[in-house]
This record gives structure tokens, C-alpha cells and sequence, in this order.
């Protein structure tokens, strides 16, 4: 058999694990279920295209065929389905097609969506479990382990994950060591394929040529497989947490989210500030910062270090904020609970992670004691770092929570300089029309100001308002923030009419 012929020459050594699982996978499969209970879930997707080839593999060691050559294997007795689709990309349909008949597949298409058509297949058929090219990464995996029974309200089956724990370099170290066939999308800039409607090529495999017309290198040249999303085209809905919008227009509301407005928190975390042994002054720099680049901040909150108050104040925020920025708890000391907090939010493992343990390997070399794979551990499936060539330790990103690791102002000023570069190249988060401001001074009483003020918000609900005062004796200091410098004039001046002329001065 070529394929394991091709794995056991190799001196890959990463790869050859991965291949033993899944082959262990489609082994176990193939002892619990009979052929006929059995279906491949095939799409002509890269990932599908390794699983199609370990199965041949697996199915071949299974009947004891270690002498075959693949020539022998003429048809392949598991079912094959692929869901075909109008919006699919004729590449891809085309691939499916070829594929099948050059490994004499028997392929079902079915035209239905995935639940009835599933439905169907199973009502006609002795299906028991259904083999996906599904990897840990995918929005799908979420919770997934490599026997997974469908989720309730999908017809009973089991779903077997053979490469689950594939990353995408290991996908494409497969493809290019067994030299097997693509689809050629994948050769223009596509790292991840799903509808016409909703897939590009990867920006961040575009090469400008000289002429200005964009050029695209091929998908296993993607450095950070975490980004093969990248080319999927955004679902751009307001008011969702995570999902940016395109800022408003026409503010109508107290709401931030409905006024177009994004709208951040920050979690620090750390029994020291509790304690008040140590002043946190992270919290007033990001606010500073967020504001800079028109976001809202809704609250900064200070957390122990134990990981199930993390984890409950993970998951409070990042369900009612666009995004949630938490710093301090990051390491490999017993008080440093972030990340374990954060994965127990999002309700998955933490779990080792390759690329990680090599910044940690560069990074303290033969220093550590303990396991380095041990502290590379991160929330499993929903981690991106975000790499900088200025930071010695990537940025983590898990969905709409970033994890900061500056521990006082000036590493803070730097990793945010490094994230809004990041931005600007990946789209991490948007920048925002930053607020314009006013701020006035006055010697009126605060209760003969409070109606006049009260009256105001209401008038001016896209204005924030706010009314301070350094000394429980001194003026108070009224501001007023908003996008639009029109706005913030109108609201200034409706005050200043409601008093006599020279009761305000404006300050900087
Ligand atoms: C054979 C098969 C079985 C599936 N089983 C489930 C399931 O049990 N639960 C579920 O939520 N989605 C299930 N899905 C849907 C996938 O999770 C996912 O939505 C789909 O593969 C790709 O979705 P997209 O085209 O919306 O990106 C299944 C899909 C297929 C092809
Ligand atoms: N239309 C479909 N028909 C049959 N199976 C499908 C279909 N869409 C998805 N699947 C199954 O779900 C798996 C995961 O889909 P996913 O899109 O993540 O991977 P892929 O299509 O193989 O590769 P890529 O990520 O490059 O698109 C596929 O490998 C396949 O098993
Ligand atoms: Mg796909």
C-alpha cells in the first residue's frame, strides 16, 4: 500500500504519530461496525481528501493486505457520500467526481441539506457511523471527540474523527509526503473551502506581482495554519459579540451595540491588586487605548487568581462585549489560572499546543524543570496566537477574548502597538471612528445642574455625559464624548443656553 509505505519511509516523525492514530481510529471503527454500517463523508475538501487516503490505508491493513499494492485496491466497499451543493465551487464538485471514480468509490450525492438528507440516508440504509474529515480548529469540533454520537436533534449516528487532532501543517505534510491529489483550489490561494458565497482566496497568501494583479501562493505555504479561516468571508450582523459591525451612522439609542458602537471590557486578574499590594494601572492604560480607537469599554473587572471565578467572569463578558482583553495569570506558576479559566468558559480542554511549546523552547531553552509541553498548554480548538516579530511570546486570541502577557505600562504599550499592527494586516478587530470630546468647567452647584443635564441625555442619547470633580469642594468638570464633532457642539451649546453666558469655560 502506497500510502503507508510512503508514511513509513518518511522520517517525519510527527507525522508518522499522527497517522498511527488515525489509523488506530479507522481500525477501531472497522471492528465495531460492519462495512455496511459504515459511510464516508467525502467533499472533495483537503481534509477530506486525507481522510479518503488513510481509510484506503486502513481498510487495507485491516484485512490483513500489507503486501498489496494500491493498484489492487480497486474499489473501495465503504459507502461514500457527498452532499452536493449549487453553490459549491465546480472545482470542487469536479474533484469529488474524479476522485471517486479513479478509487472506485460508490458515491451517493444527495441534494438535500445536511439533517434531511442524513435523515434519509439513514432510513434507507444499516448506517451506523459516518467518518468526517473534522479537525480540532474547526468551528464544528467544538466539544467533538474522535467517536462522537450526532449532536441531539441530528438523526442517531456516530461521528468518527479519525484526524481530529491533525493540525493544518499536519494535513498538508500528509498530502505532499503520499503525493496524492488535490483539488487545484487549493494551489490559488485557498487554505479552506465552503461556498462560493462565503470563500476567497487567503489575503495571506497574496503575492502583488508588478502589474497589480493578485497573485496567489498555494495553501501549504499558509505559516500559521490557525489563519486557514482567513479567506472565509465574514458575516458582518450587528449587536452579536465578536461579530464586528460597520460603525452606524444614525445613533438612536442608549444601547452602544445599537448605536453602531463597539464595545470592549477588560479582566485583570491577580489576587495581588485584591490585596492592594500592587496598583493596577493596566486597566486606566487599555481603556485609554480602546478609546483611542473609537471602542467603548463597559467595565473593568479585577478577579482572583482561581480559576473558577475566571471562568465565570470569561463568560460573562464575552457574551455581552464585543471583545474581552484580560492580562496578568499567564505563566507556569500554580496562581496562574487565565488560561485554564478561559478554556473552562468556553467549555474545552487545555490541551498542548506545538507551535507554542516552540516560542517556549526559544524562550527559556534548558531552563524549565517541569514538562515544557505541559505549559504549552492552551484552551484546545479555539486558540490563535497572534505572532509579532517585536514579541518574544505571541499574543493568544481565544474567539473574542485576547490574553495580554505585559505586566506593567510600557510592555503594555508595546504589545498594543504590536496588536494594532496585527489589525491592520489581519483584521483582528476593527478600528473605529475614534471619539471626538469637549470637556467644560463651572461653579454652579451640581443640583442646579442635575435637571438641566438629565433633560440633555435624553436629548443627546448618542453623547456620553459624564459630571466629575477632583475635590469634594472644587467645580465640577462636565464631558462630553461622542463620534461626531457636530453632535458634541450641538449638545455643548444646548447646555450652555440653558444658563447664564459665562457659567461654563471650556477646558482641555
Ligand atoms: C455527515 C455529516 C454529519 C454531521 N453531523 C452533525 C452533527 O451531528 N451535529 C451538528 O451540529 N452538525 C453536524 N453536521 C454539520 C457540520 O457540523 C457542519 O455544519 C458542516 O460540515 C459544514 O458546515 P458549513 O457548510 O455551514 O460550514 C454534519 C455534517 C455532515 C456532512
Ligand atoms: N458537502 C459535504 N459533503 C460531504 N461531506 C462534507 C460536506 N461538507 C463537509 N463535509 C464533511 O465535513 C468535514 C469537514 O469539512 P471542512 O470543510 O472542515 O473540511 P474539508 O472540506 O475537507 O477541507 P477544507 O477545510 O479545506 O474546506 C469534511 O472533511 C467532510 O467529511
Ligand atoms: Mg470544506
Amino acid at each position: 500500500m502506497e500510502i503507508d509505505k510512503a508514511i513509513k519511509e518518511s522520517d517525519d516523525r510527527r507525522l508518522k504519530t499522527k497517522y498511527n492514530n488515525a489509523i488506530y481510529v479507522i481500525q477501531r471503527a472497522l471492528a465495531l461496525y460492519s462495512i455496511e454500517e459504515l459511510a464516508f463523508s467525502f467533499n472533495g475538501g483537503k481534509d477530506s481528501t486525507v481522510l479518503l487516503h488513510l481509510l484506503r490505508a486502513g481498510y487495507f491493513l485491516h484485512k490483513g493486505g500489507q503486501s498489496c499494492s494500491d493498484r489492487d485496491l480497486t474499489s473501495f466497499p465503504i459507502r461514500t457520500i457527498y452532499f452536493e451543493s449549487s453553490s459549491a465551487f465546480p472545482e470542487i464538485s469536479s474533484f469529488t467526481y474524479d476522485t471517486a471514480s479513479s478509487y472506485g468509490l460508490q458515491l451517493d450525492s444527495i441534494s438535500s441539506d445536511f439533517k434531511s438528507g442524513l435523515e434519509n440516508l439513514l432510513k434507507a440504509n444499516p448506517i451506523k457511523a459516518i467518518f468526517l474529515g473534522v479537525r480540532i480548529g474547526d468551528p464544528t469540533a467544538l466539544g467533538q471527540e474522535q467517536f462522537s454520537p450526532s449532536s441531539p436533534g441530528w438523526p442517531p449516528f456516530m461521528r468518527v474523527n479519525p484526524i481530529l487532532d491533525w493540525s493544518y501543517r499536519d494535513v498538508w505534510a500528509f498530502i505532499l509526503t503520499c503525493k496524492v491529489e488535490y483539488c487545484k483550489l487549493y494551489d490559488q490561494g485557498y487554505t479552506s473551502i465552503g461556498s462560493v458565497h462565503d470563500t476567497v482566496p487567503n489575503s495571506l497568501l497574496c503575492i502583488n506581482d508588478s502589474s497589480c494583479n493578485k497573485k496567489f501562493k498555494p495553501a501549504y505555504l499558509l505559516a500559521d495554519g490557525r489563519l486557514e479561516r482567513a479567506g472565509r468571508v465574514k458575516k458582518l450582523s450587528l449587536s452579536i459579540p465578536g461579530h464586528f459591525p460597520v460603525f452606524g451612522d444614525s445613533p438612536d439609542s442608549v444601547d452602544p451595540h445599537k448605536n453602531g458602537m463597539l464595545v470592549a471590557s477588560v479582566i485583570a486578574v491577580g489576587d495581588e491588586i485584591l490585596f492592594g499590594t500592587v496598583e493596577d494601572q493596566l486597566g486606566t492604560s487599555l481603556c485609554r487605548k480602546l478609546h483611542s480607537i473609537g471602542w467603548s469599554v463597559s467595565q473593568i473587572a479585577i478577579v482572583q487568581n482561581d480559576i473558577d471565578s475566571m471562568a465565570e467572569e470569561v463568560e460573562r463578558h464575552k457574551s455581552t462585549n464585543d471583545m474581552v482583553f484580560i492580562y496578568g495569570g499567564v505563566g507556569p506558576l500554580q496562581s496562574d489560572v487565565t488560561l485554564a479559566g478561559v478554556a473552562k468558559a468556553f467549555g474545552v480542554r487545555l490541551a498542548p499546543d506545538e507551535e507554542f511549546e516552540e516560542y517556549l523552547r526559544h524562550l527559556i531553552g534548558n531552563q524549565c524543570t517541569g514538562d515544557r509541553n505541559e505549559m504549552a498548554l492552551l484552551p484546545e480548538g479555539i486558540t490563535e496566537l497572534l505572532h509579532h516579530e517585536k514579541l518574544p511570546v505571541p499574543m493568544i486570541k481565544c474567539q473574542n477574548v485576547i490574553i495580554l502577557v505585559a505586566t506593567n505600562v510600557a510592555e503594555l504599550d508595546k504589545e498594543w502597538k504590536c496588536l494594532t499592527e496585527l489589525t491592520k494586516s489581519y483584521g483582528l478587530f476593527p478600528m473605529m471612528e475614534p471619539f471626538v470630546s469637549k470637556r467644560l468647567t463651572t461653579n454652579l452647584l451640581d443640583v442646579e445642574i442635575a435637571q438641566p443635564l438629565s433633560k440633555l441625555c435624553l436629548e443627546f442619547p448618542d453623547i456620553n455625559i459624564g459630571v466629575y470633580r477632583k475635590c469634594r469642594n472644587g467645580s465640577l468638570i462636565i464631558s462630553f464624548q461622542g463620534k461626531k464633532q457636530v453632535r458634541v457642539d450641538l449638545a455643548v451649546e444646548a447646555l450652555c443656553n440653558m444658563f447664564h453666558p459665562r457659567a461654563f469655560t471650556e477646558i482641555n
